[in-house]
């Protein structure tokens, strides 16, 4: 079995049993002021270096041992007991706390080398230029006020996450959560999830047991390979998991205690967080091959063992393992990819939302020229099911396929490229046919009617390529759905500056309403957050066994007639996410009538809700999902009092 044991040399001197300073215990180097370019310099720390300690540190005569009844998270929400990331091996397997915590085994010298810099720099720990433009300082307050408040008061954060759902998203899902992972080592407070690492290979079967809740109905788990487009964050990526399932619980009524974030950490090849001390996940590269595909079953059967019914969320795996996985998978379990599958009918749902701006039909679908940058996961999950909606609006597989200029990192793909990914060459543009070719180009040859940005690279859609949009196409549809806000294509205002406000836009992190051409300019939010917290309730509710295509195309097909008429006369492409709750249920009631009709529905109430109708469904969907709205009863009191 492997576990990484942390011992900086300081550290390790605190547990030899000689007499030490507390100088001796503290981080070797101080922490260095981080590097910031536009923010103004950090205020001098008021201790230098080497400092004298105000106090001397002797060991007791007789070890100190402390015998608990405790188990599992109630020591960890016991703070007399709870040593965070220090537990020692045999202790978080004696204590049923292996998988509570992450992989590393740390030492107080390393928290408390943690707890300083968050002492004399605060938040000003981590520049928000790391991860590029969009998080401001306000913006990590309200996220250290929430995380405090859902770690209080469970019941009293989601009601506030619902009730003020559209100001709020930001900050507990994209672009804060960007940040978040990015920084996830150095915000460390108290575990949330589950850590299921290389290092517990044939003990995560009992692991789950660690688990303190019986009903686990819903599961995201990560490997923090591909964390939005902020590339490998190891073991940080749990940020992801604990986000989504926030959605889950507020947008789709999940109950609090019966959803589960997990990472998998099979290390990392971020060479950043390997260096840095303070970093909780595997310090090794990632594993590959068969050797982790071991892994991932082994999770998968622990966790499917523990939870049958439970829906498993596939979360920003790398482009190496999302779709082998997902296929892996999906026929005999009830899982689905995100980035995949639901951002390929978040995708659908806003082309057909667009087109009613438009003031066109859904089957105007079939006539779209669409040209995607990026072929990854998600790029390539969007347009194989634009196309699949193409052929329901009429044409052949053969039209459709016709309809697409898909790029990559090396521009145009056409079928003269050597190597051509199998779910990709179906798309591949005929040989000769400007290979290689830059966006630009491709705009001006092919003439899009929709430009979709799934490259997680920044801005690509530039001043000139979004005039070209302009120049071809009197009403272009313009989605940059690259996360966080520092990844997307292009902004709203770029967007309609470049086409003079005429091109409908949506982008998958939020922009700030602004005024344009006198008129107030509002935009949709092309998010994966419209579908996946509804897919997890339809999906679970109906007990479907497996997820299919033909319910993610119901789905889709459901979103945009939530848009309203003042909405669609503004020009967006997608609801309101403060509508995110009816939104939800109305996704889980399309899931559910679809799963009905191709036979999947075992679950009674579900089946008898679907046959009685869309009305009867819809109220049943509602009906199961929970509300904070006021506090369940933890005291029995005889009715009427
Ligand atoms: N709005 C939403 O709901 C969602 C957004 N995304 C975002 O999509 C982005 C991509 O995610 P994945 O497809 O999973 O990543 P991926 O790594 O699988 O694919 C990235 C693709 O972009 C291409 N690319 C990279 N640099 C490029 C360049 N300079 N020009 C053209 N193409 C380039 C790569 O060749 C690759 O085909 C991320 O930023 C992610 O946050 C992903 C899922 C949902
Ligand atoms: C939204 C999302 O799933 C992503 O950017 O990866
Ligand atoms: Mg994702």
């Amino acid at each position: 079995m492997r576990i990484t044991i942390e011992e900086p040399a300081v550290a390790a001197a605190a547990t030899n049993g000689k007499a030490h300073t507390a100088a001796a215990a503290a981080p070797a180097a101080a922490p260095a002021p981080p590097s910031r370019s536009a923010t103004p310099p950090l205020p001098p720390r008021p201790a230098a270096d080497g400092d004298e300690p105000s106090t001397v540190y002797e060991p007791p005569l007789q070890e100190a041992v402390e015998i608990t009844n405790k188990r599992s998270s109630d020591i960890l929400h016991d703070p007399t007991l709870n040593k965070g990331t220090a537990f020692p091996l045999d202790e978080r397997e004696r204590l049923g706390l292996r998988g509570l915590l992450p992989p590393i085994i740390s030492n107080m010298g390393v928290q408390l080398e943690r707890v300083m810099k968050d002492f004399y720099y605060g938040l000003d720990q981590i520049p928000p230029e790391e991860i590029g433009s969009g998080i401001t300082r306000e913006m990590e307050r309200r996220w250290r006020m929430l995380q405090g408040l859902q770690d209080r008061n469970e019941t009293l954060f989601y009601r506030v996450l619902v009730e003020h759902f559209a100001e709020m998203a930001p900050i507990v899902y994209t672009p804060t959560v960007g940040w978040v992972c990015t920084n996830y080592h150095k915000l460390w407070r108290r575990p949330r999830g589950m850590f299921f690492s290389a290092g517990d290979a044939g003990h995560m079967a009992s692991m789950a047991y660690h688990w303190p809740q019986e009903d686990v109905q819903a599961i995201v788990v990560t490997d923090g390979s591909r964390i939005l487009g902020l590339g490998d964050l190891g073991t940080n990526g749990l940020g992801i998991p604990i986000g989504k399932l926030d959605l889950y619980v507020a947008a789709a009524g999940f109950h609090p205690s019966k959803v589960l974030p997990c990472v998998i950490d099979v290390g990392t090849n971020n060479a950043r967080l390997l260096e840095d001390p303070l970093y909780v996940g595997l310090r090794q590269p990632r594993l590959r091959g068969d050797a982790y595909y071991a892994v991932v079953d082994e999770f998968v059967r622990a966790v499917t063992s523990r939870w049958p019914q439970a829906v498993l969320q596939f979360e920003d795996f790398s482009i190496e393992h999302a779709l082998p996985l997902l296929e892996r998978y999906r026929h005999h379990h009830l899982v689905f990819n995100d980035d995949i599958q639901g951002t390929a009918a978040t995708a659908v749902a806003g082309l057909y939302g667009a087109l009613r701006a438009l003031g066109l039909p859904p089957s105007a679908l079939a006539q779209q020229r669409v040209v995607c940058l990026g072929a990854g996961s998600a790029g390539m999950g969007v347009v194989s099911m634009i196309a699949d909606a193409m052929v329901v609006q009429g044409c052949t597989p053969e039209e459709a396929r016709r309809n697409f200029w898909v790029l990559s990192s090396r521009g145009l793909i056409t079928s003269s490229r050597e190597v051509i990914p199998s779910n990709v060459a179906p798309f591949a543009r005929p040989e000769g046919e400007l290979e290689g070719a830059t966006l630009l180009e491709v705009v001006r040859h092919a003439r899009p009617t929709v430009l979709l940005g799934l490259a997680g690279v920044g801005r690509l859609f530039t001043r000139e390529v979004l005039e070209a949009a302009g120049a071809v196409c009197e009403r272009p549809i313009v989605f940059a759905m690259s996360n966080p806000t520092s990844k997307m294509e292009c902004t709203a205002a770029e967007a309609l500056e470049a086409t003079e406000g005429r091109c409908v836009f949506a982008s998958g992190s939020p922009q700030d309403p602004f005024e344009f051409q006198g008129r107030r300019r509002e935009f949709g939010q092309a998010n994966n957050l419209f579908l996946f917290p509804g897919m997890a309730l339809g999906a679970y509710l109906g007990r479907t066994g497996t997820v299919t295509d033909g319910m993610f195309m119901k789905a889709a097909e459901a979103i945009p007639e939530l848009i309203e008429e003042e909405d669609l006369a503004a020009g967006l492409a997608y609801p309101r996410i403060k509508s995110i709750r009816d939104i939800s249920a109305a996704v889980a009631a399309a899931v559910i009538a679809a799963a009905h009709v191709e036979g999947r529905v075992a679950n009674a109430n579900a089946s008898a809700a679907a046959a009685a109708g869309p009305e009867a469904l819809l109220r049943y969907v509602k009906r199961m999902m929970y509300s904070p709205f006021e506090y369940s009863s933890l005291a029995y009191r005889p009715l009427g009092q």
